[in-house]
């Protein structure tokens, strides 16, 4: 068995640009408690009023099995743990567990502390023993503590040896500047191990070197039995070891049941409500979690995956909650297409599939990309099989006014056939020429289509392509994301002129939603 625990909440918040208010944290507590996770580290309450509200919430909140810590400095030096206003605020989040870190490492002792080392071993067992005494459950945090044995380590045990004096019941050893290599993490942590029989090891590895999962692995294999991370990595300079990517390592590839396998289902979810609490977008490529982690493009991996999914997945999607998705792109073959069809529900004989095949190279040459714009590809599909448009755009124009920098407002006009009728339609935006188009567009064909009054715009992305004309004369790609109530879908459009682009994305969007409205059915249709 491992213990997890998870200090999202605190070394997370050491990242930059991962910030959470005290509600953020207290949702994402009970998520985690809800998760599986043994002990939760919210924060240090003697660092800053939202961490010590964040405490002062949590009192009436029940984690069920997890258990809530609070993370706080051994006492300062020269002064009693009953004198330290920093130790007392510890004591005053009321929590079962506390987390205690202190110094390992002889520079760190004499150069940041600048104290001796005596009084650092003291620091350590004064403050451990106070907080034990008070009968909280002491884990202890050796910071630093691979380097400091690497330069010293009689000394690096001696500061083990005081905090099991005082008491705790957990060690862990910290790659702090997350520079060791597996190798040395697997020896020290066995040195240590031995050295200290019946007391629970652990390990708080940093990603510095990009080896903090690996370190992780070798500490358990070495015979620690506590991991201390955080959901997504997140944490100081390159991040914490990610739980996300180690556990479901631990629980699949050792069998060691870190949480219990049913648990991991709800992993993807997990990691996806972290980042949308801190406002972050989710990296797509972060193993098991990520969108991409399950997602074929080569034409050769998806026509294996078709046969057998083992082929190209080292583990089914479906343990870590995840999906299995096929794209479609000019290194795709004919099994990309016929599948990404099937999912979408259309029908093409393989000799259809094979000109679609052929029209997606030669447009993603011309700059357009298919992978992300799912309903721009049912309408090529669409096309191909001489299905009918819902609207022909036959004509537009867009003029953008201003007496100065900040004043610019866009008018345009959009003639648009919609069965035998022609119509004409102009509008006006402070936002810009897309706008303008966009409203001058919906202006047109709403009265025929009041549906669309459902489907919003929420995405637009614009990427200048490289590989033609230098600067403004380039080509572009235009991204567009749309909303109608649940299910988002995305269109691309590509020109030499950005509103020709635009505007190719828009109306495909606007036609998807007409001639697929009905894109409910379960695993159907991209998420956003
Ligand atoms: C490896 C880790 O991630 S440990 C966690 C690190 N996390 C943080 O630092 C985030 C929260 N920190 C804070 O809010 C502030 O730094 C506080 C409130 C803790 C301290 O603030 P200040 O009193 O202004 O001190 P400051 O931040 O400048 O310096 C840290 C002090 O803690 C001392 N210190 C560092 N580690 C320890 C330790 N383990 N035990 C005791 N004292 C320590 C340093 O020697 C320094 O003391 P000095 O002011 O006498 O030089
Ligand atoms: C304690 C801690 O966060 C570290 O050593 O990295």
């Amino acid at each position: 068995m491992v213990e997890v625990l998870d200090t999202t909440l605190r070394d997370g918040t050491q990242g930059e640009g991962f910030v959470l208010s005290v509600d953020d944290k207290v949702a994402i507590a009970k998520r985690l408690a809800e998760f599986g996770i043994h002990v939760i580290e919210g924060g240090w309450p003697g660092s800053n009023p939202k961490d010590a509200e964040f405490f002062v919430r949590m009192k009436g909140v029940d984690l069920g099995e997890a258990r809530l810590a609070a993370f706080g400095a051994t006492r300062r030096k020269d002064l009693a743990p009953e004198e330290d206003p920093s130790v007392l605020a510890l004591l005053e989040a009321e929590t079962p567990v506390v987390v205690l870190f202190g110094k390992s490492w002889t520079l760190h002792v004499l150069e940041a502390l600048e104290t001796s080392l005596e009084e650092n071993l003291r620091m350590i067992r004064d403050t451990v023993a106070f907080f034990v005494r008070q009968g909280r459950r002491v884990i202890y945090d050796a910071e630093h503590f691979f380097d400091g044995y690497k330069e010293d380590p009689a000394y690096a045990l001696a500061t083990l040896e005081a905090a099991r004096e005082g008491g705790a019941d957990t060690l862990v050893l910290c790659d702090t500047n997350g520079g060791s290599l597996p190798e040395e993490v697997y020896a020290i942590t066995k040195a240590v191990v031995e050295g200290f029989p019946g007391v629970r090891i652990g390990i708080h590895p940093h990603n510095d070197a990009e080896l903090a999962v690996a370190n992780a692995l070798a500490a358990v294999r070495a015979g620690a039995t506590h991991v201390q991370g955080t959901i997504n990595g997140y944490g100081e300079r390159c991040g914490n070891l990610n739980l996300t990517s180690l556990l479901p390592t631990l629980v699949f590839k050792y069998g060691i049941p870190a949480l219990p396998p049913e648990k991991l289902r709800g992993l993807k979810e997990l990691s996806h409500f972290v980042d949308e609490r801190a406002n972050l977008p989710p990296n797509r490529r972060a193993p098991y979690v990520g969108e991409a982690a399950f997602a074929h493009k080569a034409g050769v991996h998806v026509s294996a995956v078709l046969k057998n999914p083992r082929t190209y997945e080292h583990i089914p999607p479906e343990w870590v909650g995840n999906q299995r998705r096929f794209l479609v792109s000019d290194v795709s073959g004919r099994s990309n297409l016929l599948a990404k069809l099937q999912e979408l529900g259309v029908d093409l004989s393989r000799e259809e599939a094979k000109r679609l095949l052929d029209e997606v190279k030669a447009l993603e040459y011309e700059g357009y990309a298919f992978e992300g714009a799912e309903a721009s590809f049912y309408l090529l599909a669409h096309r191909l099989r001489g299905g009918a448009l819902p609207f022909k755009v036959e004509g537009f124009s867009v003029f953008v006014h201003g007496s100065g920098l900040d004043t610019a407002w866009a008018e345009a006009t959009v003639r648009v056939r919609v069965g035998e009728g022609l119509q004409h339609t102009a509008a006006e935006s402070p936002y810009g020429p897309v706008s303008a188009l966009d409203r001058a567009f919906r202006k047109a064909v709403l009265q025929f289509y009041p549906e669309l009054a459902d489907v919003e715009l929420t995405d637009y992305k614009v990427r200048i392509l490289s590989g033609r004309e230098a600067g403004t004369n380039s080509g572009v790609r235009v991204m567009v994301e749309m909303r109608r109530g649940e299910e988002r879908f995305s269109t691309v459009g590509a020109s030499e002129n950005i509103l020709e682009a635009s505007l190719k994305a828009l109306t495909d969007g606007y036609a998807y939603a007409l001639l697929f409205p009905l894109r409910e059915r379960e695993g159907v249709g991209e998420r956003g």
